[in-house]
């Protein structure tokens, strides 16, 4: 079984202030992840570290940069970041590798992604846990955009053949206007209305981005918050479902 999982910038750290770790979150996540027999590749966002350095450099998924001191600016928190989680995660006895898309990713002139898997793939076969992070990538014609750690999930789940796919955010899933966990999504339109974008800094889209990302992958993906994040890797789907017309399991 191959799950692809998301760590939301916003639960890995304290998105209200500059890089700053919520070590805590990384140590649950690492306990439960090292409980796991599946293939899994991990994805994290930018959280404190990413979002600011895009917000002040004016970059994002379409409006690029060709300053390299912007592109360093905001690919170095990222590793930085990406450091604290490997790090973290072998602490617990996760086979845990760093993977920067920066290195081998690109953009088309459309903004279509080019993510060579290969390397991915054998690290799973070798037993490694790849732990990926958003970043920022060349982009033909534009210079350099951010990739969004939930675009890095919806291309691997495809490249990958992913059985499962889960992104555990702030949230324990998308909320209702009642504040109550929507159960299951098929639609955009049908919850159009209560998605937003984030409650901090981010450059990608928020929660209303997350969702469409989704409903056009063909595995069955679940959000849920970081208590869930056991029960999801244990093979529940806890939070929202979001199942796109083209999911399996229709
Ligand atoms: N209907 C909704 N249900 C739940 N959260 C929502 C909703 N609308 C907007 N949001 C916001 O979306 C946020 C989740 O998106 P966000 O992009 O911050 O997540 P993330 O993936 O954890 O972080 P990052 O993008 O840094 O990786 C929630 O914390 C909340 O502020
Ligand atoms: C801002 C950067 C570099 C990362 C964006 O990834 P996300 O937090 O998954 O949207």
């Amino acid at each position: 079984m191959t799950v692809v999982l998301k760590l939301g910038g916003s639960v890995i750290t304290e998105k209200s202030e500059p890089e700053t770790v919520a070590e805590d979150v990384i140590d649950r996540a690492a306990a439960a992840i090292a409980e796991t027999d599946d293939e899994l590749v991990v994805v994290h966002g930018g959280g404190s570290f990413g979002h600011h350095h895009a917000d002040r450099h004016g970059v994002s998924t379409t409006d690029g940069t060709r300053d390299a001191g912007a592109v360093t600016d905001v690919h170095d928190a990222m590793k930085r970041l990406n450091a604290a989680v490997v790090d973290r995660f072998q602490d617990h006895g996760v086979a845990a590798v760093p993977v920067h898309p920066l290195s081998v990713a690109s953009r088309d002139e459309e903004g279509t992604l080019t993510l060579p898997s290969g390397g991915i793939a054998t690290m799973l076969d070798e037993g490694f846990v790849p732990v990926l992070h958003g970043d920022v990538v060349v982009h033909a014609s534009t210079g350099a955009t951010i990739l969004s750690g939930d675009e890095l999930v919806a291309d691997l789940a495809e490249s990958l053949d992913a059985d499962r796919v889960g992104l555990c955010s702030a949230v324990p899933g998308v909320l209702d206007e009642s504040d109550e966990v929507i159960a299951r999504i098929d639609r955009f339109d049908d919850v159009a209305a209560v998605l937003g974008g984030s409650d901090a800094t981010d450059v990608t889209g928020g929660m209303a981005g997350k969702v469409r990302t989704l409903l056009a992958l063909s595995a069955p993906a679940v959000i849920f918050g970081v208590d869930d994040l056991p029960s999801f890797l244990a093979g529940s789907s806890p939070g929202t479902v979001v199942a796109g017309e083209s999911t399996d399991d229709h």
